[in-house]
């Protein structure tokens, strides 16, 4: 894969049910620099790409190769273990000191450092989704997945965060699901449709 290619999928074939195929021969490339979307119905089949791409569901045939990569969840609940604080689960995967970078990031998310003390039930959906996308950031990744990063945020700070996701497009890769056809349009260099049976 050449170095500048941070996820290259080739006649991708899914399916949970034989009958039902969800992907027929898919393939896509994304560049450093690059914000696709993948746009579809409910039931399309946007999750099942991510979980592909994760590596938590195996291709029936087909190829994907794939650099670091970053997750930012649609549920920030789901994001967090709730018995931990959230500065325990940055230290958890992050193996640099990490501080210095932590401090521009809270400024820019909007997040007060002394949240991060405090365990996931403690904040609200909108403050735990800056966090999981404080910890993504941090993670330096080469590919960002980003699910729906809208959901629990109201929409100004929506559009806000997704300015600070492209900052980074300098050194990664986003590809985003969204059911919002307007962010799409004002983020994406490419938007991939899916149909009702999933396919591209
Ligand atoms: N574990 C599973 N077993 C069987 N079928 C599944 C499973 N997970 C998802 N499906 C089916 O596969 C299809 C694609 O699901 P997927 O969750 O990828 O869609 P989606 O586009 O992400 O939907 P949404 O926008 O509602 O999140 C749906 O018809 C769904 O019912």
């Amino acid at each position: 894969m050449e170095e500048d290619i941070v996820l290259q999928i080739d006649n991708l074939s899914f399916s949970y049910k034989k009958e039902t195929p969800i992907y027929e021969n898919f393939s896509m490339t994304l560049k450093k620099g690059e914000l696709f979307t993948i746009f579809g119905k409910s039931g399309s089949g946007k999750t099942t790409l991510f979980e592909l791409i994760i590596g938590s569901l195996k291709p029936q045939s087909g190829t994907i190769e794939k650099q670091s990569l970053s997750l930012i969840f649609q549920d920030p609940y789901n994001s967090f273990h709730p018995t931990f604080n959230i500065i325990e689960q940055i230290k958890d995967v992050i193996n640099y000191d990490f501080y210095e970078n932590m401090n521009n990031y809270l400024k820019e998310l909007s997040l007060d450092e002394s949240l991060l003390y405090k365990k996931p039930y403690e904040l609200s959906g909108g403050q735990l989704q800056r966090c999981s996308i404080l910890r993504a950031l941090l993670m330096k990744p080469k590919l960002l997945l980003v699910d729906e990063p809208t959901s629990a945020l109201d929409n100004i700070i929506a559009y806000d965060v997704m300015k600070l996701l492209i900052k980074y497009l300098d050194s990664c890769a986003i590809l985003l699901i969204t059911h919002d056809i307007d962010l799409a349009t004002w983020c994406s260099d490419k938007i991939i449709r899916l149909d009702k049976d999933g396919k591209q």
